[in-house]
């Protein structure tokens, strides 16, 4: 089966609460099943004995103290927790999704165990991302009908297919001269657009990359800048003569809309955005800026000035092939529901505000 059809397959059936297993070449296959869309009565039938192992990411399982360390380097990094009388469903439940850490001790104790198909099962982690979806899983259960290789949800990351699909006039407040991009890829549903405001001059573009941020962006949010970020971003451009404004569909720094707001039930109970991520069992940022780079290049752009505070865009930009000639600070006033968050940004994750 085609790549992109067996994501879009895997990611449908683990959405649903179908089980899926991952075949990765010299390794015996993973049958898994996603903890949060899962059921008793799904969970029973996935594995009929009652005894299963699970499967969670490194930063969830240090937030759990189920291993004597730190987050692994890539936060990706599975885990596999041992089968127990005690775990049952609820308690998975209660291991994947951190929203009841506070209120509720778990019974235990639980083991980690070695992972013989290390592949596969870090493929697990990032499809759950992918997903939008807690990576935590029910894994050895019965072999399920949907199979997926690891190499496809790589190609899922890539950014090599995506493509310019149309572009249209889009007069926008600010900069009624602006044109809309959009683009597509074969291996995934996100549709990035890029917006072309004024003439080119012969000097490199003032870029923005902004990602989306749906309760920021349009609902007006005051818990982050990005609704700011992105009005100031067009009148920065503007002013500046010619740009472009890059809105990728990469929200809550790629964990999704979902994920987003768990994080932010989270940071309600003290946790700060950096921890909240962590504890869900995420990277702090899980943004891949290859996207952006290969819209540049499609848009004929290899050298660029960047809006940004954030180290990080600039680094990824330039890994992949954009030559970052000047970075442009892009920071605006705080108010007091954003003023913890930029203070963690600039001082967690080497933001330079
Ligand atoms: N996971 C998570 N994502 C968040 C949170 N607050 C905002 N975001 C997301 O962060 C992204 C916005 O980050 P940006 O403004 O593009 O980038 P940045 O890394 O802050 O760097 P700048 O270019 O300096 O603004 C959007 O996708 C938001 O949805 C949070 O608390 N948790
Ligand atoms: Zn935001």
């Amino acid at each position: 089966m085609n790549a992109a059809r067996s994501v879009a397959r895997a990611i449908d059936a683990l959405r649903r609460g179908w089980p899926i297993a991952i075949h990765a070449p010299g390794e015996a296959p993973l049958p898994l099943l996603a903890i949060e869309t899962a059921d008793p009565l799904g969970v029973a039938a996935f594995a009929p004995g009652g005894d299963y192992p699970l499967l969670i990411s490194s930063g969830r399982a240090a937030t759990l103290k189920l291993t004597n360390q730190l987050p692994a380097a890539d936060p990706d990094t599975p885990v596999a927790i041992e089968p127990a009388p005690w775990l049952d469903f609820s308690t998975a439940v209660a291991l994947a999704d951190p929203q009841f850490d506070l209120a509720t001790p778990l019974k235990g104790p639980f083991r980690t165990m070695a992972i013989d198909r290390p592949v596969a099962s870090l493929a697990a982690i990032r499809l759950a991302r992918i997903a939008g979806l807690l990576p935590a899983f029910v894994i050895d259960g019965r072999d399920p009908e949907v199979t997926i290789d690891p190499a496809a949800i790589d190609r899922h990351q890539d950014a090599a297919g995506l493509h310019l699909a149309t572009r249209a006039r889009l007069p926008v407040e600010g900069a009624e001269d602006a044109e809309i991009v959009a683009f597509r890829s074969p291996d995934s549903a996100d549709e990035h657009v890029a917006l072309l405001i004024g003439q080119p001059n012969g000097s490199p573009p003032l870029v923005r990359l902004h990602s989306e941020c749906l309760t920021g962006d349009v609902l007006g949010s005051l818990k982050c800048d990005c609704g700011p970020q992105l009005r100031a971003a067009i009148q920065a451009i503007r002013a500046n003569g010619w740009g472009i404004l890059l809105y990728l569909r990469q929200e809550g720094r790629g964990i999704g809309l979902v994920n987003k707001l768990r994080a932010y039930a989270l940071q309600d109970q003290g946790f700060d955005t950096v921890d909240a991520n962590t504890r869900l069992g995420f990277a702090v940022d899980a943004r891949d800026f290859g996207v952006a780079a290969r819209m540049l290049d499609l848009l004929g752009q290899r050298d660029v000035r960047l809006l940004t505070n954030n180290p990080a865009k600039v680094a990824g930009l330039e890994a992949a092939g954009v030559s970052v000639v000047e970075r442009v600070p892009h920071a605006l006033p705080a108010n007091p529901h954003n003023a913890r968050y930029l203070a963690t940004k600039r001082d967690r994750t080497g933001h330079q505000l």
